[in-house]
């Protein structure tokens, strides 16, 4: 699933990071069947819609609330060969900071 989420034959640039490419207006109608991290079908993952939701809001969340500092000024995603997941080569290290955010305060 990994490999066909990558294909540069259904995917502009499969490695950048770009998630504006699934927004509504740029995404093709064929592309939608091409991108499966739930896998599909009789034995897909009945837990996708729960994993949306609880990802979307954890990753808000620490967007929202920490800021992310890292060792050195970019993060290295080269990928571990072998084994069933893929996993980063050199394990992203980070320390949150936490945000001071005041609702209540007016601009
Ligand atoms: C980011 C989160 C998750 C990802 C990426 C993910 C991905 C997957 C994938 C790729 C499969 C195999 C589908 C196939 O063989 O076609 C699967 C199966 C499964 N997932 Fe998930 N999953 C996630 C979260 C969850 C959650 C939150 C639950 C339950 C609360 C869950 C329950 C299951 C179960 C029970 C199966 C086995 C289905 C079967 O074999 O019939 N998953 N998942």
């Amino acid at each position: 699933m990994a490999m066909l989420m990558r294909d540069p034959d259904s995917w502009e640039e499969p490695l950048e990071f770009k998630p504006e490419r699934f927004l509504a207006s740029s995404i093709l109608s064929e592309q939608v069947l091409k991108y499966i991290p739930f896998g599909s079908g009789l034995r897909g993952c009945p837990g996708a819609n729960l994993a949306n939701i609880l990802i979307g809001t954890a990753v808000g969340t620490m967007v929202q609330w920490f800021d992310w500092r890292i060792k050195g000024d970019k993060v290295n995603l080269e990928e571990a060969a072998g084994g069933m997941n893929l996993t980063m080569a050199h394990p992203l290290k980070c320390n949150p900071v936490a945000r001071n955010i005041n609702f209540l305060a007016s601009n």
